[in-house]
């Protein structure tokens, strides 16, 4: 039996000082599921079986028939000590020998299928949800993960998973129980009246052992997968930030933090396996006093002459196995309450919807059209971040968008490309607006560069290609229009370069060209870009600007939040975003436009709706 953690000692080798947690403190908070959160739980573990139910029950039945033959052989000693030994017959204690050699092959083979069906069972269940897990997620936005850490999640889909697994195994050992328990009272009972009830009574101490320690071990599970949510988030964000952040100093806190999340998952694991190992210990003792008490009254019997010395036999191995029995009812109980747990918060992403997702009824998209900013206004934290913006990029211009820090020039982007949708007036493409559309169709219209691009772990093929099926020639042309591709040809593996997590092989000005490759092989018609060219010299600049220009050619739109004069100056049109002003704050002017910049438009609160003028092209 199991807690399914890592030893205490193991837990957190170097704990915080000052992390406030009291190893000793056994009292729980009140964490067991509330019953609504418990029947979803039971429903999500129901709906992740019935697909595998055929397994299941051939598990079931493999594990009945291999109790059945175990428990047999205490009856084929009895027989042999009985009919064979006492009667000085020896074909019938041989005959008695080949029914246990029989009954031995029996437990073998449905061991085996016991074991290979379980494994069977629980492997799909556990691929399913898994699976079932990670698309809901792929398909949630920023918003609606806006609560949840990296790393809690990560363990939702793996530790929480893994549980439920273990669950499925466990499920035939049900049925093993039942024909335990059905088999040996009225076998007990044909021996002797007196050893009956002396196994009867065991049974309320069971069902008091049983009812009582699982509320308090739920609680505790409960409480530990939720510290290992907590010290997941610490160790992906210690991950994650531990390089940029070592040369600030600020590596400090964030080891601190991972040392007070390790503490309390190992204040939880103790406090549970506590509780387990009292459930453990606890409940066996009843039925093995009950064997001692059976030898007793059995033995009284054998001298009576209303018992046999093989029905003595026989009841004391039935009760062993009655023992163990217990053992494994108290595991499959803990492995349910784990379950549960799990469960449950598998249920609450699976139960969080997107908050940018298909319309019921979505239109098609125009090939080609202008990008509309009608109104649209974004608010967040119960602030007005963006606008309300009237501002409409053509079909084919090259704008840019400029403005002060935090006035909201990426969130106007990602309206742009429905990452987000605003929270009033509208984003329209060729006169639609996104939100009547399929989100795949929008991003395959328009496509967007973060101002942080990610990089996954993998070669820069892989990044690129984001296993969509492309030719290595598409691969080199975007990377060529990037301005990349002659870097990456003189590399020593090209192309099949590794990237290391996070991308750490790429310079920053790499990984922003190889984003832009990577959009640029979607073959959008409107192209995003936020500050993609901040990490870029001047002449590499200039040279990903032309050949940008060149792969749009006057049909493809490119949209360009920046800070760069190079940007600012390649642009067909400039625009000035404007925080909205706060209430009583003066209202924004034009910005001044100088004799080398292109026309500079204001798009704030005041509303401005630029018209197109053509770039005067330095
Ligand atoms: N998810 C969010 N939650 C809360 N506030 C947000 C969120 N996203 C953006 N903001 C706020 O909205 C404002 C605009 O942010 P945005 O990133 O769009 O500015 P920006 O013009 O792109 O800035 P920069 O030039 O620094 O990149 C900022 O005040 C920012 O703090």
């Amino acid at each position: 039996m199991s807690t399914h953690q890592p030893a205490p000692a193991a837990e957190a080798p170097d704990p915080a000082p000052d992390s406030g947690v009291d190893l000793a403190d056994e009292d729980l908070p009140p964490a067991a599921l509330p019953a609504e959160r418990r029947r979803r739980a039971k429903a999500l573990l129901r709906a992740s079986l019935r697909p595998h139910r055929a397994t299941v029950a051939a598990a079931m039945t493999a594990a009945a028939i291999r109790q059945l033959a175990l428990l047999a052989v205490p009856w084929c000693v009895q027989k042999a000590l009985d009919d064979g030994l006492q009667r000085h017959d020896g074909g019938a204690l041989l005959g008695w020998a080949g029914a246990t050699a029989l009954a031995a092959l029996v437990q073998f083979a449905g061991l085996y299928g016991w074991q290979y069906w379980a494994g069977y069972a629980d492997a799909k269940v556990g691929a399913d949800l898994r699976g079932r897990l990670l698309r809901h997620l792929g398909g949630l936005d920023r918003a609606a993960l806006a609560a949840r850490g990296h790393g809690d999640l990560a363990m939702r889909a793996t530790r929480d998973t893994d549980l439920v697994r273990e669950w499925v195994h466990g499920l035939a050992i049900w049925v093993v129980l039942g024909t335990t328990f059905l088999t040996v009272l009225p076998a007990i009972g044909a021996l002797d009246l007196s050893l009956l009830l002396v196994t009867l009574a065991t049974l309320p101490f069971l069902v008091w052992v049983n009812l009582h320690y699982p509320r308090r071990f739920a609680a505790a599970s409960a409480d530990l997968a939720a510290a290992h949510g907590c010290r997941a988030d610490a160790v992906a964000d210690l991950l994650q930030l531990g390089t940029g952040l070592r040369g600030t100093g600020g590596h400090r806190p964030l080891v601190d933090r991972h040392h007070t999340a390790s503490a309390e998952v190992t204040a939880r694991t103790v406090t549970a396996a506590r509780i387990e190992a009292g459930w453990a210990a606890v409940a066996p003792l009843v039925p093995r006093l009950a064997v001692a008490a059976g030898v007793g009254l059995g033995g009284l019997a054998v001298l009576d002459g209303h018992l046999t010395v093989g029905g003595l036999v026989a009841f004391t191995s039935w009760m062993a196995i009655v023992t163990l029995a217990t053992r494994v009812l108290v595991d499959r109980l803990l492995e349910r309450g784990q379950a549960d747990v799990a469960a449950a918060r598998i249920d609450e992403v699976l139960s969080l919807a997107a908050t940018v997702a298909d319309p019921p009824e979505p239109v098609e998209l125009p090939a080609a059209g202008a990008l509309e900013f009608a109104g649209a206004l974004a608010r967040r934290d119960g602030k007005t971040v963006l606008g309300p913006v009237e501002l409409t990029v053509g079909a084919g211009e090259f704008v840019a968008l400029h403005g002060a820090t935090g006035a909201g020039k990426s969130t106007l982007l990602r309206l742009g490309v429905r990452l987000d949708d605003p929270d009033g007036g509208a984003v329209r493409y060729g006169g639609t607006d996104l939100r009547a559309a399929r989100l795949d169709e929008v991003r395959a219209r328009v496509a967007y560069v973060a101002q942080r691009p990610v990089l996954l772990s993998g070669t820069v093929a892989d990044n690129l290609r984001l296993g969509r099926d492309l030719p290595q020639a598409a691969l080199e042309d975007a990377c060529r229009t990037a301005g990349l591709h002659e870097q990456l040809a003189a590399m020593p593996d090209g192309y099949a370069t590794e990237l290391g997590e996070g991308g750490t092989a790429l310079s920053g000005g790499q990984v922003q060209r190889l984003a832009i490759a990577r959009a640029l092989l979607g073959d959008p018609a409107v192209l995003l870009l936020d500050d993609a060219t901040s990490a870029l010299d001047t002449a590499t600049e200039a040279l990903v600007l032309e050949r940008l220009r060149a792969w749009a050619g006057g049909r493809r739109t490119l949209l360009f939040a920046t800070h760069r004069a190079a940007v600012l100056k390649a642009a067909d049109r400039t625009v000035e975003l404007r925080a909205p002003a706060a209430p009583g704050a003066p209202a924004a002017d034009a910005a001044p436009r100088t004799p080398e910049t292109p026309r500079t438009d204001v798009v704030s609160p005041t509303v401005v709706s630029p018209t197109l003028v053509e770039a005067p092209r330095g």
